[in-house]
């Protein structure tokens, strides 16, 4: 089938995106909407028989979906289940559901974690739990990766529905992160959320400790206004928090996944229980579609396939996501990270190379900004980019609508444009009274858009909670079908670990107090300019 699919490339260069127009059903018959969202992939070069022949690659993905969801060890190589979906299923569940990882009821831990998040976020919000001095105004998650871009994407997609403290994110092992976010903010009144799965995360453990000595700066207890979120009790303990202040979670919830449990406290200290319960439904939604829906309506697969039509067999080495929403400009962020941590690898299952290669590169920004920047790119550059727009019927600003309207407007105008072009002859028009005809072609050449450039639109009604869960949950199951058709694991990320375990090593070396060994000549000139510049040489 693969095969079959790269021969029929040949097909789609001769063919015109616009000529599929032809057919009055394309719309309706390259579309499809699940609980509201509506995806459409029409503007494509992508046929019926292409679609058939994709769909047939994708014969593991039910059985292996289906081995996730009870709770098999489906990562492999790290020897663990994968069930991220289960923080979203007591939503659906009665009270007695359960499921058993390992001798251990999961369903049981999960219901009390949340019980206990709920109560510690209806304290911090009603002002029953008070810090040094009174209730608590700021909350400081610091994590990093899946410990801080979910919870950070969300709280900022989710501002209209935040009615409590104000949330703020500290990631960067750069000292300007969390200096920039303290300064301001009255240690009296901020809660310190130390959200580490490992609790040994460099990044994250040096920007703690800092908080920590902020506090004792201001001879508070530091203890009292620090929680923690991981996996790892040991070194909760360690650093001096006390079980109580400690929201803990199984291995079976990997880093990229983990907004949907206690990683997403911030969240719901942000929107409340309730939106946070809202924002479960809506991935819980988006769970029972995937698992129930055929592959042909089934729209994490439609969209996986899509993807891979264009990386694979396209040979489209990049994929730029364009939300129209300026609130979720943190999505193609959280994108990076679940896309390329999970699909970015060359070994397959089998620990054999893998035969079609991994993921594909994701970038993205929000439109209408991108306009400005990158979209010359998309429309006359010379390497196609399938780009994907996100957009919203109606906004939040009720009294702002004709901004909402525009924006609207520029995705539509965006997503057309790539397809329809402008050719030489138009240009010309456009040109020839103001210009001499010897000066006509030359000038409306740069004003030719070849058009044909594929592009999807993912619409939404309105982006509330139970949406923004929909759209997480749906680009979840679009990795992991894109995964399975590739033969690979996307629940691991060896390729982190390189470079953590150098740094580790240079650190040493950067302060001066060690030379590090076997380092390339470029290296060490570096840290000789670094060393350089530091001794005010
Ligand atoms: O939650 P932790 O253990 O601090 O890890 C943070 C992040 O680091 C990674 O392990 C990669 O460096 C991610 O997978 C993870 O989300």
């Amino acid at each position: 089938m693969w095969n079959s699919l790269q021969d029929s490339r040949k097909k789609t260069e001769e063919r015109k995106i616009a000529a599929l127009f032809e057919d009055a059903n394309r719309a309706t018959d390259f579309s499809i909407q699940t609980d509201g969202l509506l995806l459409d992939y029409s503007k494509t070069n992508l046929d019926t028989d292409q679609r058939a022949a994709l769909i047939a690659l994708t014969k593991d993905v039910g059985p292996r979906r289906d081995a996730m969801f009870r709770g098999e060890k489906i990562n492999e190589t790290e020897g663990r289940a994968v069930l991220h979906t289960a923080l979203r299923q007591l939503e659906g569940s009665t009270t007695d559901a359960t499921l058993v990882v390992d001798g251990t009821d999961i369903l049981a831990e999960v219901r009390e974690v949340y019980d206990r998040m709920r109560v510690f976020a209806h304290h911090i919000r009603s002002g029953a739990w008070q810090g040094e001095g009174g209730r608590v105004t700021d909350v400081v998650n610091i994590g990093i990766g899946g410990s801080d871009l979910g919870p950070a994407m969300a709280v900022l997609a989710l501002a209209p529905y935040a009615d409590g403290p104000k949330c703020h994110f500290v990631s960067n092992v750069d000292g300007a992160d969390l200096q920039d976010t303290l300064q301001g903010l009255n240690p009296k009144t901020t809660l310190i959320v130390v959200a580490s799965k490992t609790f040994t995360t460099q990044e994250t453990m040096m920007n703690a400790h800092t908080a920590l000595q902020w506090m004792q700066g201001e001879c508070i207890d530091p203890m009292r206004q620090f929680v923690a979120i991981s996996s790892a009790l040991d070194q909760t303990k360690v650093f001096g928090i006390a079980d109580e202040n400690v929201f803990g979670f199984g291995n079976w919830i990997g880093g990229r996944y983990s907004v949907w449990g206690p990683i997403g406290l911030s969240l719901m200290l942000a929107i409340g229980p309730g939106g946070f319960a809202d924002f479960l439904k809506g991935g819980l939604a988006m769970d029972q579609h995937f698992s129930s829906a055929p592959p042909e309506q089934n729209m994490p697969v439609l969209l996986a396939l899509v993807g891979l039509w264009h990386h694979k067999f396209c040979g489209y080495a990049t994929r730029a996501v364009i939300p129209y929403e300026h609130r979720l400009r943190r999505l193609p962020a959280y994108l990076q990270q679940l896309e390329m941590e999970s699909n970015g690898k060359g070994v397959g299952l089998d620990g054999k190379s893998l035969l079609h290669g991994g993921g594909p590169v994701v970038w993205g920004e929000p439109g209408t900004n991108g306009q400005h920047a990158f979209f010359q790119l998309l429309h006359q550059g010379c390497d196609v980019v399938p780009v994907e727009f996100l957009i919203g019927a109606k906004g939040h600003e009720v009294d702002l609508t004709h901004h909402h309207e525009a924006l609207v407007a520029n995705c539509l105008a965006q997503s057309e444009a790539l397809l329809r072009g402008r050719t030489l002859g138009k240009a010309r028009n456009m040109l020839k009274d103001n210009v001499s005809d010897g000066d006509v072609n030359r000038l409306a050449s740069h004003r030719v858009f070849s058009g044909n450039r594929p592009s999807i639109t993912l619409a939404y009604p309105k982006l509330s909670p139970f949406v923004l869960g929909q759209i997480i949950a749906l680009y979840e199951h679009r990795v992991f079908v894109e995964g399975v058709v590739l033969g690979l694991n996307s629940f691991d990320q060896w390729g982190v670990e390189l470079g953590k375990e150098l740094a580790s090593e240079f650190i040493p070396a950067v302060a001066g107090k060690s030379s590090p060994e076997n380092t390339t000549a470029s290296t060490q000139s570096l840290l000789d300019y670094v060393h350089g510049h530091r001794n005010g040489r």
